[in-house]
């Protein structure tokens, strides 16, 4: 990698291809144009590769994933990609019994999905049913032509629920899902884009479950360890420190404008979020739809908090370290995030939606606090005295602005999602998790959509 503080360089003048963004979706793309011998840099406006996923080595040695963390068996293009690279991975801790805390303090431990005798479970699992059966008939190649994109696009998924779910507890399950898997409240996203996200990973229960699941297993190293190992590939192709400010598209190419100076390409990879991609400037403008796809796609509200023990003393308990807390408490959901060799005791915990609005205006102090009390509340007086406590909000990262990924509203889809999801401008290409068609909003996704753009890009060239 190149331009770091060690090692500072300058820019090329011209190459064949600019990818924006060091994220998966980035290193993905210029990976595939590399392996075929394309010409291409990537110029990534921080310090690091990664992106949203964000590996640290804590002083006990302990590595915690402060973003992206874990991948599913169906996660084929993560997977290979860990493979080629030779990042191993090992299993979610997943025995014993999970705790669910209900906002009157009553506690149940269940195994499964939840508790068969929880208030609300079946009336839960039938409309996780009935999400389903919609989710099957979305198109993911192009999603603007699945049949009812304009009815189900037109309403709030709160709304729905409570059109379709009578049990106010089933409801509060959904909402508890809804903002655990999107990070945002059921009443700012569309019906249309959580029945697509269901279809894109596979089912409901893909997003939920650990086994055979989204979130079945880690990376011994953190799930960074690849992105690290594909940028030391690319070598000094990567220039970190460059942010791109502004870009046009000439008769002949694309000009870049970066914090550390131009380059010119004949082609572009925007592998950003949507966020990211409203500060940089674009002349001639973007088409109408992609700037409104853009604007209207919002990133989620998300925190993610550790708690680093001298061991897993749950597993002694019986329980597997996972925890749902449903009502004002600001943790939304536990898990054991220990290491392979259960050498510490991890716990890491998620803020999203409104909770984590008021949880991050609070002192450094009152956040520790309300997270560990929440903590003893599950777990008992052990879980008072972290050796280590880490927290990260992601609304307050400087270049992705929330996660875990971007949700367009209510109507985006379909008034602007068919040329203004993914469609090339031109010169320019999209990549990034977001317009993925499989593992949207994933590592998983952002890999793909990398590979497809390069795809789009030597087509491109070879005309
Ligand atoms: C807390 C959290 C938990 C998550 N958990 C999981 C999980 O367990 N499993 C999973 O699969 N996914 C998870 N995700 C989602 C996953 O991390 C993302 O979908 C994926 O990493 C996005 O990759 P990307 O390359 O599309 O975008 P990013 O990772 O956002 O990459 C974009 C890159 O562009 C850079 N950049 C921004 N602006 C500029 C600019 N102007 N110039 C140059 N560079 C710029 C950024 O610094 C960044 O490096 C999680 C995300 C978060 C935040």
């Amino acid at each position: 990698m190149t331009n770091t503080k060690d090692h500072p360089t300058a820019l090329p003048a011209r190459v064949r291809t600019v990818v924006v963004g060091a994220g998966y979706a980035g290193l993905s793309a210029a990976l595939s144009l590399h392996d075929d011998g394309i010409d291409t840099v990537i110029l990534e406006g921080s310090e690091r590769v990664g992106g949203r996923v964000c590996s640290e080595r804590r002083s006990h040695g302990v590595v915690v994933d402060h973003g992206g963390q874990w991948v599913g068996p169906t996660q084929k293009h993560l997977l290979a990609l860990a493979e080629r690279f030779d990042c191993p991975t090992f299993p979610t801790y997943n025995t014993g019994e999970h705790i669910e805390l209900w906002p009157d303090g009553v506690q149940r431990r269940y195994t499964g999905a939840g508790p068969d005798d929880g208030p609300g479970m079946p009336e839960y699992l039938a409309a996780a049913d009935r999400i389903d059966e919609l989710a099957r008939t979305i198109d993911l190649d192009d999603p603007t032509a699945t049949p009812d994109i304009e009815k189900w696009d037109s309403e709030t998924v709160h709304s729905y629920f409570e059109r379709t779910v009578a049990n106010e507890d089933a409801r509060r399950r959904l909402a508890l899902a809804v903002q655990g898997v999107w990070s945002i409240e059921p009443r700012d996203l569309s019906l249309f884009h959580l029945l697509f996200y269901v279809a894109s990973a596979g089912g409901f229960n893909q997003l939920m479950e650990t086994e055979g699941c989204a979130q079945e297993r880690r990376f011994r190293d953190g799930a960074q360890s690849t992105a690290l190992a594909v940028a030391h590939h690319l070598g000094d192709r990567v220039h970190l420190n460059t942010a791109v400010r502004h870009i046009e598209r000439t008769t002949d190419g694309v000009r870049i404008e970066t914090s550390r100076g131009t380059i010119l390409a004949d082609t572009v990879v925007m592998a950003l979020p949507p966020s990211a991609t409203q500060r940089v400037t674009f002349a001639p403008p973007l088409p109408v739809s992609r700037t409104r796809w853009v604007e209207r796609s919002p990133m989620g509200d998300v925190a993610k908090v550790h708690a680093v023990f001298d061991t897993p003393f749950w597993r002694a308990d019986g329980l597997s370290g996972q925890a749902t807390i449903y009502g004002a408490r600001a943790v939304g959901v536990v898990f054991d995030n220990s290491p392979e060799d259960a050498g510490h005791g991890v716990l890491v915990c998620f803020v999203y939606g409104d909770r984590q609005r008021s949880w991050s205006a609070l002192s450094d102090d009152d956040r520790r606090a309300a997270i560990i009390d929440t903590l003893v509340e599950l777990f008992g007086d052990r879980a008072a005295s972290p050796v280590d406590y880490t927290e990260k909000i992601w609304p307050q990262d400087r270049w992705a602005r929330g996660g875990y990924a971007a949700s367009p509203t209510p109507g985006t889809w379909f008034a602007h999602g068919h040329d203004g999801w993914r469609a090339p401008a031109d010169r320019i290409h999209w990549a990034g998790s977001e317009t993925a068609s499989i593992w949207n909003g994933y590592i998983d996704g952002a890999i793909s959509s990398g590979s497809r753009a390069a795809e789009e890009i030597r087509k491109q060239l070879s005309r």
